[in-house]
């Protein structure tokens, strides 16, 4: 038996019938008329006896949901699939908003769905609270008319969960589409203005709440009187679809050449454009790696680490390395950046992430980059070539906080759990970093997330152990290669937040090898 049907409590405003309370000589047929035979008319059937089935957006976005739910990642599925179904326009970015919407305010929906269906979500069977929630997205977070986002996703519930399952989606959606937004946010957020309420209000776990509004402090980017309005700030912009934004990779192509194809320069990154329309992979400098897609706060970061000026023991060349370089964003860059001027060790722990860096980098390498690509632990790099490079790049791997206006369902995946194991591995990448670098030279240690533990924490614990580190203002670098950031808090390191700078919340902190 599906676990939607499996309870039968009352909601609020009484139960929710569920498929097997409707029996086929149950109410649903009493107001037949007798002696009419075959199928009613379309328009006297409920929504949940309709035969037709979910329309194509609709299925997609579906299909994205279940694999998100077994472990696949939103931004790869869901264009595969649109460009499998060769949906473009607005039908594309219908399936996107429906898809993205949907992940990123389940939290609300989720609480929306058990006080509309009268019992807890997790007694819903997944794949019919993923259709519930693709429902309740259209009802309440798109303008698609209750009727229809009500009538569509029961056609889709009959398609992918069954008939029986598409009577309890109907009779839930409709019991959602009574209310507005508005009026269900009076009725399901936790009274005050605690963290409790804005993880609701917000779509939030609330363990990312609280630690965001620790970091928002610990930043400088507000005090402890102004930060309730600054987490706020920071939610919604969490919740707000980013631009496309590329990043014309220098030497390679400019970034006129990006507006020339419909992009807008960025507002800060002297490489970056802002693609606010159609499909970057159909760009042919995207196509060709001159250009990629890429934060504007990446790219900042990796302009400001190649700035540093470091103590040359020969004019030329340097060596460069990027200790964990998958995908290749980065990589890409400090490759342009790298032509004439140094070479680039390219270093990340999964193959199949260094294949990518590899493709990434092919159009820098035409152009004169000397690279390489290796597949290995960034731990051993301090200890296997000590004191070799001048410039060392650490992305590290981290909980990606700063980015969950990109990752519409990382915020789910995530839990406080694995801060300690990530957080442990970050100290040891930076610690294998400072050790690859020689001395004069700089480290910069990079998450996208603005995680006290993953940041500021990480940086003082492993500097403050060794003397042969000094730490170095990075908001000089960065204020270097753009002088228009606006950056909050004293530094030295620095902390970008998207509701600030439009950008993902990327930290930057600078270290030099005494
Ligand atoms: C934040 S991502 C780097 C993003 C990359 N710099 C870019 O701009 O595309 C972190 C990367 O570190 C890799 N990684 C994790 N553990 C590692 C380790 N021990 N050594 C090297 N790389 C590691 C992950 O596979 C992941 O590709």
């Amino acid at each position: 038996m599906g676990a939607w049907r499996a309870d039968h409590r009352r909601g609020r405003d009484g139960p929710v019938t569920s498929p097997d309370d409707r029996r086929a000589d149950g109410p649903a047929r009493r107001h037949r008329p007798e002696g009419r035979r075959g199928p009613r008319p379309r328009s006297a059937q409920r929504p949940s006896e309709r035969a037709r089935s979910g329309d194509p957006a609709r299925l997609t976005a579906y299909t994205v949901l279940r694999s998100v739910a077994e472990g696949g990642y939103a931004n790869l599925e869901l264009p595969r699939l649109l460009r499998g179904h060769a949906m473009e326009g607005r039908d594309a970015a219908f399936t996107t908003e429906l898809t993205y919407g949907t992940l990123r305010w389940q939290g609300l929906y989720d609480a929306v769905l058990a006080d509309a269906a009268g019992r807890s979500v997790d007694k819903i069977d997944p794949p019919v609270l993923d259709t519930l929630r693709l429902g309740a997205h259209q009802a309440l977070g798109m303008r698609v008319p209750a009727h229809a986002a009500v009538a569509e996703t029961v056609g889709l519930a009959r398609q992918v969960n069954g008939a029986g399952a598409a009577g309890f989606v109907n009779a839930v959606l409709r019991r959602v589409s009574e209310r507005s937004r508005q009026e269900w946010l009076g009725r399901v957020l936790p009274t005050g203005t605690g963290t409790d309420r804005l993880a609701v209000e917000h779509s939030h776990p609330e363990w990312i709440v609280r630690a965001l509004r620790a970091a928002l402090v610990a930043h400088g980017a507000a005090s402890p009187d102004t930060v309730d309005h600054e987490l706020v700030a920071l939610l919604e912009a969490d919740n707000d679809p980013a631009d496309v934004m590329l990043v014309a990779r220098p030497g390679l192509v400019g970034v006129a050449e990006l507006v020339r194809l419909g992009a807008e320069p960025a507002p800060v990154s002297p490489v970056g454009a802002v693609l606010r329309s159609g499909d970057p992979g159909a760009l042919a400098p995207v196509r060709d790696g001159r250009a990629a897609v890429q934060d504007e706060g990446s790219q900042l970061l990796a302009l400001a680490l190649a700035a540093v000026p470091v103590d040359s023991i020969d004019d030329y060349p340097e060596e460069w390395l990027d200790l964990c370089a998958g995908p290749g964003g980065k990589a890409g860059l400090l490759a342009a950046l790298s032509v004439g001027r140094a070479y680039l060790t390219a270093n990340e722990v999964s193959p199949h992430r260094a294949d990518l860096v590899r493709q990434g980098l092919r159009a820098a390498v035409a152009a004169g980059a000397g690279v390489d690509v290796r597949v290995g632990d960034g731990r051993d790099v301090g200890v296997d070539e000590p004191g070799r490079y001048d410039r060392v790049l650490v992305d590290a791997p981290c909980t990606g906080l700063g980015a969950l206006r990109r990752r519409p369902e990382a915020r789910w995946r995530r839990t406080p759990a694995d801060l300690a194991a990530l957080t442990q591995l970050q100290r040891e990448l930076l610690a294998s970093a400072i050790d690859a670098t020689r001395p004069g030279g700089v480290i910069g240690y990079a998450t996208c997330s603005p995680h006290v533990n993953e940041t500021t924490f990480v940086v003082q614990d492993v500097a403050g152990r060794r003397d042969d580190v000094e730490v170095l203002d990075a908001r000089e670098a960065m204020l270097t290669v753009a002088p228009g950031l606006d950056l909050a808090g004293e530094g030295p390191q620095v902390q970008l937040w998207p509701h600030r700078n439009a950008t993902d919340g990327m930290f930057l902190a600078l270290l030099r090898k005494r």
